[in-house]
């Protein structure tokens, strides 16, 4: 029965806007501090920037846009000149409002985090949190950098640091209650992508914020993290040492998996995780354009006896699900396969315009539910019934105030949480900074699969 709104906003905002940097007492600058209380002014040079950031427009880049006069502008390609969208901005900026888009929605015991990946200029941190405690009544809140200001300061001089994360597209909590993501280690400024540091996954305790665990993920699986935008996380409570991470990777349409026992990290690939070249022409948000995204989005389904589970991923230009059994991608053996026989599995489409972000599994009811960026809203499958179309339901659709759902993540007390960005209009037009851009939608799963085909 469709989705409640939970936050809007028209720009994004933080408690720390990067204007109070850490110093060397330790303080690590969590926010919501005052300006003085053991802070130091920015150092001079002020954030990156690297010249073509602010000048002219950007090169043309492999990925191209059609827009309705057919003229073929390519992705992070301004329809207008980028200049105009920083009349006011001084590029030593660490907060410049209209560069925030976030992508990622995540719930665990009354905090939001919410990911900001750092695409442009101007970004204070990429990984944040809402204390829906204290500001869970507004309807615009601030974010606080996670787990401090200080992990995610961008340092304009030496910005590589392994005690820091440059940008993360979105994260997951596992059954042991740990916060994971992906560091792309990358700046993705349009025409001036900087691969800063190595991609690395990590690891953080949620009972106490402390990090457990980074893993800097090697070149002989990838040379860039620019691909790697979500994880899923397979892990038995019991036993929280034995995970395995699945990774989709986007660009390069490969599968990781990394064993957290044995530190390691494999690679597959397989023509499953190519996007669908019928699949890949879009309309959102009044743009039209053509996007080339593989492997976009792994869920796991239910446990097996044997203890292995079916894990269900999609590229996302495409309509097509897909599975595979966690027992193949946890052999690393099977990785280095040149022909996995019928391990990769179709399970058919989902319907025509149903290309989706992120998907996730509700343990409880075995539904599966779809961000879908064509539709402007949620689809669902449930599992305990046959794949087919028809079988596919709608949980919700808004084609004003639904644009781009970016994620959608289900968490332990059985919610579904989504968020909209907008991103195609701020790659391929403006933002209208007077309107609601961003929102975060929230449902009960059982009431969003009411009165659908995918109610149990
Ligand atoms: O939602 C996402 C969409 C894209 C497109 C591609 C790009 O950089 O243009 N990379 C993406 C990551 C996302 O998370």
């Amino acid at each position: 029965d469709g989705m409640i709104e939970v936050f809007g906003w028209k720009q994004m905002d933080f408690y720390n806007r990067g204007d109070r940097v850490p110093n060397e007492n330790g303080n690590r600058g969590d926010g919501g501090g005052a300006v003085g209380d053991g802070y130091k002014k920015r150092p001079p040079s002020g954030t990156i920037v690297f010249p073509d950031q602010l000048h002219g427009l950007l090169e043309s880049d492999k990925r191209s846009k059609r827009t309705v006069d057919k003229r073929i502008t390519s992705r992070d390609d301004p329809l207008i000149n980028i200049e105009s969208r920083f009349q006011n901005a001084d590029t030593n900026d660490s907060y410049i409002p209209y560069n925030n888009v976030p992508m990622g929605a995540t719930h665990y015991k009354g905090r939001l985090f919410v990911t900001m990946p750092r695409r442009r200029i101007g970004i204070p941190s990429t990984l944040n949190y809402i204390d829906l405690l204290k500001d869970g009544k507004q309807y615009s809140p601030k974010l606080h950098a996670y787990p401090d200001f200080e992990t995610n300061y961008l340092n304009p001089n030496f910005p590589a640091n392994p005690k820091r994360i440059i940008s993360v597209y979105r994260t997951t909590v596992d059954a042991c209650k740990r916060l994971w993501f992906i560091d792309t280690g990358m700046l993705e400024y349009p025409d001036n992508r900087t691969q800063v540091q190595r991609p690395a996954i990590w690891v953080i305790d949620l009972s106490n914020d402390q990090v457990l665990h980074r893993f800097e993920i090697p070149e002989s699986i990838v040379d860039t993290g620019r691909g790697l935008a979500s994880i899923a996380v397979d892990v038995f409570e019991r036993a929280c040492n034995e995970a395995f991470a699945y990774i989709p990777d986007l660009l390069y349409r490969q599968l990781y998996v990394f064993s957290l026992n044995d530190n390691r990290m494999w690679a597959f690939s397989h023509n499953y995780f190519n996007f669908d070249p019928l699949g890949g022409d879009l309309q959102i948000g009044g743009q039209t354009f053509r996007w080339d995204d593989g492997i976009f989005s792994i869920t796991l389904g239910s446990y097996a006896p044997d203890g292995y589970r079916t894990v269900y991923f999609h590229p996302m230009a495409s309509n097509t699900e897909f599975e595979v059994d966690s027992s193949v991608l946890q052999n690393e053996a099977n990785a280095a396969r040149s022909d996995h026989g019928n391990d990769f599995r179709p399970l058919g489409s989902r319907g025509d315009n149903h290309q989706s972000t992120m998907h996730s599994y509700d343990q409880k009811s075995g539904i599966i539910f779809y961000a879908e960026i064509q539709r402007n809203g949620i689809g669902c499958w449930n599992t305990n019934k046959p794949f087919s179309a028809q079988n596919h339901g709608t949980v919700a659709q808004d084609a004003q105030r639904m644009i781009y759902p970016s994620d959608l993540t289900i968490d332990d007390e059985d919610n579904i949480w989504m968020m909209t960005n907008s991103m195609p209009i701020f790659i391929y037009s403006t933002l209208d900074p007077n309107v609601v851009n961003f929102r975060v939608w929230k449902q009960n799963v059982n009431e969003a699969a009411k009165n659908t085909v995918c109610a149990p």
